[in-house]
């Protein structure tokens, strides 16, 4: 299936994007912008991964689980949420946020922005030369200004006796099934871990959580242990500190059996692997041009690809969005792509760049301000950097933590809230370096926080910006006056 829409007569375009996912499309929505001539290569669907088989079906799956369980916090709408969760209609929902698996509707965004759409799997063939194969042959694409890499990540399975045998489900499985196992064991504490447990523990699967270690380790300790504390009290076994050793399934409709390093065994109808992602860039040619296949790819602050052939005349290879390993969330890799189609636009317009930290044409907020939030009961959502991170970097910082259960918005929220927050302030510039959200609802307020961090706004002006009473945001005030407490009980 070769689609090339209103192709150049030669194959030849200012930019070739391969990969149709939420950052390739985005590259090539600002290079269009730029008034450059433009060629997308997508192999499966265009949305890719975020779309249909990550963020998207998994937040559907998720918002009727946490709706469930917000209801179930208010007295008077408790009593109202009688019944079972309706799969069905979760399952449809989720059906129709991944658009049936059909990518018109993205694939006319991208004819719409004027780009040409080429079906088949790309590949380099040299500098500026990209092969694409189809199911009608191949084809070449020769890029005048720019290529940028943008084919996402793959889940990893680790090499275990059994894995093949056992048909682990993947991030793809657990995000696209529409039958509820009776057993469900999670392997992994990360993001996909953490949420995919919700998920499927809410759609009535009864739920193993097997992590090596604390759950989220990239976020404040506490944020993991909130988690594991809300799993448990939603019937899930949580196990932390184990790994699986072995698996059996010798009857492929049967269970899985599970043995874990400590020798003990458990069973589950399904198994999900959430553990870690590893680059599509092992068949993508990068050999053709001094790279290694295979491999995370090393960038500089534009996003152009370090040590590839051909930079010496102008850079042109670019790496966007997971495949860099800068952070693997699509608001991220869109925030790089938005720059890295104006840095090729000004490139091409032999315009200078901005790359001074916080310019125009540098992705500094990779390195500072990256803000994540992870949909479980509670949710967990945090930006910048962890006070471990901050100690480690050599700042001079003061860490603040408070229970924010008795701010009146989050008990209007929901009786009896259990909230918990940290802020990182770095002492010499009194600015926030890292601020951290636990309890239900918070999602919403983590741009403020971002806002915070990413525009360097220091702690006195903070006292300015006013939180509404009554919400959630009222946390902000408890931070910032246990803050001043601690700062005086330092000073005095
Ligand atoms: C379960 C799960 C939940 C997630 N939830 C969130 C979330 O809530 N928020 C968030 O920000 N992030 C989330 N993420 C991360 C997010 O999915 C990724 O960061 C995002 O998809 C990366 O976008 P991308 O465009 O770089 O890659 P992708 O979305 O993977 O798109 C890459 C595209 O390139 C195509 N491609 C690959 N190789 C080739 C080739 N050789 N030729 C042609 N085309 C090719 C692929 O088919 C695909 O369409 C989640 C991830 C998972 C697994
Ligand atoms: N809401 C969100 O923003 C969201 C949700 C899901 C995923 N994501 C992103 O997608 C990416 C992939 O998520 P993920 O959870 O697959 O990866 P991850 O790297 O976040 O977590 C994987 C976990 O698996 C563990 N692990 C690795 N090998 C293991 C093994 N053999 N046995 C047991 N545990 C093992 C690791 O220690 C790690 O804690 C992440 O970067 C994440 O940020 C984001």
């Amino acid at each position: 299936m070769s689609e090339t829409v209103g192709a150049s007569a030669n194959g030849t375009y200012d930019v070739v994007v391969i990969g149709a996912g939420p950052v390739g499309q985005n590259v090539a929505e600002r290079s269009r912008v730029a008034g450059l001539s433009v060629a997308v290569v997508e192999r499966e669907l265009v949305g890719g991964e975020c779309s249909y088989w990550a963020c998207v079906p998994s937040k559907a799956l998720l918002r009727p689980v946490i709706a469930i369980a917000d209801a179930r916090r208010v007295d008077g709408a408790r009593e109202a949420v009688t019944g079972p969760i309706g799969t069905d209609g979760v399952f449809g929902r989720r059906n129709r946020y991944v658009t049936d698996y059909d990518d018109a509707g993205q694939a006319d965004f991208v004819r719409g922005i004027g780009a040409d759409l080429v079906r088949g799997e790309g590949r380099l063939d040299g500098v500026r030369r990209v092969v694409v194969s189809g199911s009608d042959g191949e084809r070449v694409l020769t890029a005048r200004r720019a290529v940028a890499l943008c084919t996402g990540s793959d889940a990893v399975l680790p090499d275990l006796p059994g894995i093949a045998e056992a048909k682990p489900w993947t991030n793809r499985t657990a995000t696209d099934s529409s039958t509820v196992p009776a057993r469900l064991a999670v392997v992994g504490g990360g993001g996909v871990g953490v949420e995919m447990a919700t998920a499927w523990r809410g759609l009535g699967s009864s739920v193993t959580l097997l992590a090596r270690h604390p759950l989220l380790p990239r976020m404040e300790p506490f944020a993991g242990e909130m988690l594991a504390e809300g799993f448990r009290k939603a019937g899930m076994d949580v196990r932390i500190g184990v790994s699986v050793a072995e698996l059996t399934r010798p009857d492929p409709a049967g269970p899985v059996g599970i043995v874990l390093d400590d020798g003990s065994r458990l069973e589950a109808d399904e198994i999900l692997f959430a553990t870690g992602r590893s680059p599509r860039t092992g068949a993508l040619g990068l050999e053709t041009v001094g790279l290694t296949p295979g491999s995370w790819l090393e960038v500089d602050e534009t996003c152009a690809v370090r040590g590839a052939e051909g930079h010496s005349d102008g850079e042109w290879l670019y790496a966007v969005g997971d495949i860099n390993h800068h952070a693997l969330l699509t608001h991220q890799g869109k925030y790089q792509a938005r720059i890295v189609g104006d840095a090729i636009g000004a490139r091409a317009a032999s315009r200078p760049l901005d790359t001074a930290p916080w310019g125009a044409h540098a992705v500094t907020a990779d390195f500072h301000a990256v803000p994540q939030v992870f949909f479980c009961d509670p949710e967990a959502a945090a930006v910048g950097i962890s006070a471990a991170q901050a100690e480690e970097a050599g700042f001079r910082i003061r860490t603040v933590d408070v229970d924010f259960n008795e701010a009146q918005g989050a008990n209007l929220y929901a009786d009896g809230y259990r909230g918990r927050a940290r802020m990182v302030v770095d002492l010499d510039r009194e600015t926030l370096l890292g601020v951290t959200f636990v309890g239900p609802g918070v999602s919403e307020l983590l741009h403020s926080a971002t806002i915070a961090v990413a525009g360097e706004v220091p702690v006195p002006r903070l006292w300015h910006a006013v939180a509404c009473f009554p919400t959630i945001s009222e946390v902000w005030t408890f931070l910032l006056r246990a803050y001043r407490d601690a700062a005086g009980a330092v000073s005095a």
